[in-house]
């Protein structure tokens, strides 16, 4: 550790929730559509910005993905009121999926809003002492009634992609059924399609530190070459991720300085981490000290990748915002409300709840302890 005190961590850090994609995508119990949407529902009244709603791949290669275009729709025609703009997000493998995006939008005549040259600014943090977990943590409501009653719109949201590409070959086609090469020229007209409809692109390396099927050792230059390609073709962010959770700290501290001597900046950098060895906060901590300040997680700890047999979910969102807010680091999302949403989704999935900071600060509050 470099840092020393809180207040050298005292900066804003944006959530991306992947629970409803990355964290779903992978079940083989089917998802009703009317849980996902209620799941992106609950999420979008915690304080979250930036939520993955779905992904426009075939059905044969993602079923659990095959109701995105409901999704998409829904959230065009009732957007959840919140007060904070919220970013919706949906993966696209290629421009089929992004065209399929697009013919809904002109089906129901929907316009992203011109974009902003930055993201939308998130709404005031939790006090010191919430943030510190020490203090009075007020719950909101019964979780079943969260959703009931959203606060008055004064915003609009926005509607965002990512497309993937990934660090080693075999993981390119397993996952892609492509090489990297062809991953990234087909991803020259999806963002340039995405341009002419202010859509912002999210870029993902995969297999960041540790491929299911080349091991741990993936060279992180070949990381930083992608990560400077994606953002050179115009990708407005890229997630770098450690999709099998084999990330330990050493490597992790090496990729990130591998990023920085390759000339990547740290604010055009996201990171993406998978719990499987445990060790998503640790890697989390490297992350923050080496600048980054955008992390994914998912609610619950649900997840996985389809195509990475074994790994597990993401870094949990509640086990995150917790570390986060006990740095000094603000992240607009409100942890007992975060909690809720874990607690009945990992119900409805039939998981446990991997939202150990989660479940500790929803027990302390029952008990009365909080
Ligand atoms: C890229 C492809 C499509 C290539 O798959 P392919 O089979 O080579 O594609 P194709 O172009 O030959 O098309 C095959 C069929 O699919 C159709 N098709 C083609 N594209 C689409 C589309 N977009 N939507 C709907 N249908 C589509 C196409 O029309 C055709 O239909 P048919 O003629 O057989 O009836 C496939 O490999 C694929 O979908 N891969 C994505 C797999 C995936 O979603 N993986 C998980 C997400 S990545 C991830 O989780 C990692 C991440 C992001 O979380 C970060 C991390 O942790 O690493």
């Amino acid at each position: 550790m470099t840092y020393t005190s809180r207040q050298q961590l005292a900066d804003h850090v944006r959530i991306v929730e992947v629970g409803a994609r990355d964290g779903l995508q992978n079940e083989k119990k089917s998802i009703s559509l009317e849980n996902k949407l209620e799941l992106i529902r609950r999420l979008s009244s915690t304080g979250l910005t930036h939520i993955e709603a779905g992904s426009f791949v075939p059905a044969k290669w993602v079923p659990q993905m095959a109701s995105t275009s409901e999704i998409l729709t829904d959230l065009i025609q009732k957007p959840p009121a919140e007060t904070q703009p919220i970013a919706y997000n949906y993966l696209v493998p290629n421009i089929r999926g992004l065209e399929n995006l697009v013919k809904i939008f002109q089906q129901h005549k929907h316009t992203n809003p011109p974009l902003q040259s930055d993201y939308p600014t998130p709404p005031p943090s939790p006090t010191p002492e919430e943030a510190a977990g020490q203090g009075p943590i007020t719950s909101t409501s019964n979780p079943n009634e969260m959703s009931s009653t959203p606060s008055p719109s004064t915003t609009s949201n926005t509607t965002e992609i990512s497309l993937f590409a990934a660090a080693t070959e075999s993981f390119s086609q397993r996952n892609t059924n492509c090489s990297i090469a062809e991953s990234l020229s087909r991803s020259i007209p999806i963002i340039d399609l995405a341009r002419r409809h202010s859509i912002r692109v999210r870029g993902y390396v995969s297999v960041a530190l540790g491929c299911p099927y080349e091991g741990p050792d993936v060279d992180p230059h070949k990381v930083a070459e992608l990560t400077c390609q994606l953002l050179e073709m115009g990708c407005d962010e890229v997630s770098v991720a450690d999709t099998t959770g084999m990330g330990t700290m050493p490597r992790t501290r090496k990729l990130m300085q591998t990023l920085k001597d390759a000339g990547v900046l740290m604010e055009d950098v996201a990171l993406h981490f998978h719990d499987t060895y445990g060790q998503a906060l640790v890697n989390t901590v490297v992350g923050l000290e080496a600048g980054v300040r955008v992390f994914d997680s998912s609610v619950g700890g649900l997840g996985g990748c389809p195509y990475s047999k074994g790994a597990t979910g993401n870094v949990s969102s509640e086990d995150i915002i917790h570390l986060l807010h006990s740095l000094g680091c603000e992240t607009g999302v409100d942890l007992v409300k975060i909690a809720e949403v874990g607690e009945w989704i990992t119900g409805v999935v039939g998981k446990a709840n991997e939202g150990r900071a989660g479940k500790a600060t929803l027990s302390r509050l029952r008990e009365g302890t909080e």
